[in-house]
C-alpha cells in the first residue's frame, strides 16, 4: 500500500479534510447531497437530533439522526468540479487513515442521495414533480480525468447519444448510472428518466440571453434523441459526476431531481420552496422506512 503524500491529500492544521473540513467521525454512511447551502438546514431540521454541523466555502455539513439512523447532508454548490471535491474527500474519511495516509484494508461503501433541482425536457413531465435520474450523460469534462467501466449496455447507451450530437458541436458525453442498489430501494418513488449533467445553466442548457449560443439546437436534439432506455428527460449539473466518481470509488449513489422548470412548455414553478419541501421529507420519510 502507498502512502498518499501531503498534497494529494490535504489536511488542515487540526487535521480535518481541507475542503469539507471534517472528521471520520462527523459523517455517516449515508449522505445526502444538494447544491444549496441553505438546503441543508432544510433537510436537517426534520432530524431527531443534530449531531454536527461544520462547514467551509460552500460545503456545509450537518449530521444527525432520524431515530437510529445517521444521517449527514453536504451541500456541493453549483457544478462538478464541486463534486470532484466532495466524492474524493467524502471517501478519504471512510477509507483513508488520516494519520498514516494509507487506504485503511476495510473498504467501506456509502450510500448517497442527491436531492437537487432540475429542469425537465418533454412537455408531459409536470413542474413540481420529482424523478429519478436511472443514468446521466455527462456534458463537462470530469469523468475524462477518471478510469471508467461502464457495461456493454451502458457502451451502446452512450453511441447512440454521440450518434446524434452535430459536427461542430464539440461536445464529448460520457455516461454514468445510478446505483443498482438505491435503484432497487427508492425507484419506485418517482418516474425514471436519462438525464443530461451540463457545465453551466445558460447555453449549456440551451438558454439563450444575450450571449450567443454556439449550440442553438441544443434542446431540439436531446429532446428528440430516443433510445432503448428511453428518452432524455432533463437537465441539471450535477448527477454525472455523482455516478461517474461514486462508481468508480465504489459507492453507491441516487439523484432526485425536483422539477422546476419545463423547458418545453417554458413553465416555471410558482412555489420552488415549499415544493422541494415536501420532496425532501418524502425521501427522508422512504429513507427511515428503507433503513430504520
Ligand atoms: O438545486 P441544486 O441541487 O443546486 O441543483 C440544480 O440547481 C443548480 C442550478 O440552479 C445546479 O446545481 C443544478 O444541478
Ligand atoms: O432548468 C434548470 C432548473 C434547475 N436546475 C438546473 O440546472 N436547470
Amino acid at each position: 500500500m502507498e502512502r498518499i503524500s501531503e498534497t494529494d491529500l490535504i489536511l488542515n492544521e487540526d487535521g480535518s479534510l481541507y475542503h469539507l473540513n471534517l472528521f471520520p467521525d462527523d459523517i455517516s454512511d449515508l449522505v445526502i447531497l444538494v447544491g444549496d447551502p441553505d438546503r441543508v438546514a432544510r433537510v436537517s431540521r426534520f432530524f431527531d437530533i443534530i449531531e454536527v454541523k461544520k462547514g467551509k466555502r460552500e460545503f456545509i455539513t450537518h449530521t444527525g439522526r432520524i431515530g437510529k439512523q445517521r444521517i449527514t447532508v453536504i451541500s456541493t454548490g453549483i457544478g462538478t468540479d464541486n463534486i470532484d471535491i466532495v466524492l474524493n474527500e467524502l471517501d478519504a474519511l471512510v477509507n483513508i487513515d488520516l494519520d498514516t495516509r494509507l487506504a485503511r484494508s476495510n473498504f467501506q461503501s456509502i450510500d448517497i442521495i442527491r436531492i437537487g433541482t432540475s429542469g425537465a425536457l418533454q412537455p408531459d413531465i409536470p413542474v413540481d414533480s420529482l424523478l429519478i435520474s436511472s443514468a446521466a450523460f455527462g456534458l463537462d469534462t470530469l469523468m475524462y480525468f477518471y478510469e471508467q467501466t461502464l457495461t456493454l449496455a451502458e457502451e451502446e447507451l452512450l453511441q447512440q447519444f454521440c450518434s446524434i450530437i452535430p459536427d461542430g458541436y464539440q461536445l464529448n458525453p460520457y455516461l454514468a448510472s445510478a446505483g443498482d442498489k438505491l435503484i432497487k430501494q427508492f425507484g419506485t418513488m418517482a418516474p425514471q428518466g436519462l438525464t443530461i449533467t451540463a457545465p453551466g445553466f445558460y447555453s449549456p442548457q440551451g438558454r439563450q440571453v444575450r450571449a450567443k449560443s454556439s449550440v442553438p439546437q441544443l434542446l431540439l436534439i436531446v429532446s428528440d434523441f430516443q433510445s432503448s432506455r428511453g428518452k432524455i428527460t432533463n437537465l441539471e449539473m450535477e448527477t454525472a459526476g455523482i455516478y461517474g466518481l461514486a462508481s468508480a470509488l465504489g459507492h453507491n449513489a441516487l439523484s432526485f431531481n425536483v422539477i422546476l422548470a419545463n423547458r418545453s412548455t417554458n413553465k416555471f414553478s410558482k412555489n420552488p420552496g415549499a415544493i422541494m419541501d415536501d420532496c425532501i421529507q418524502s425521501i427522508l420519510t422512504k429513507i427511515t422506512e428503507t433503513y430504520g
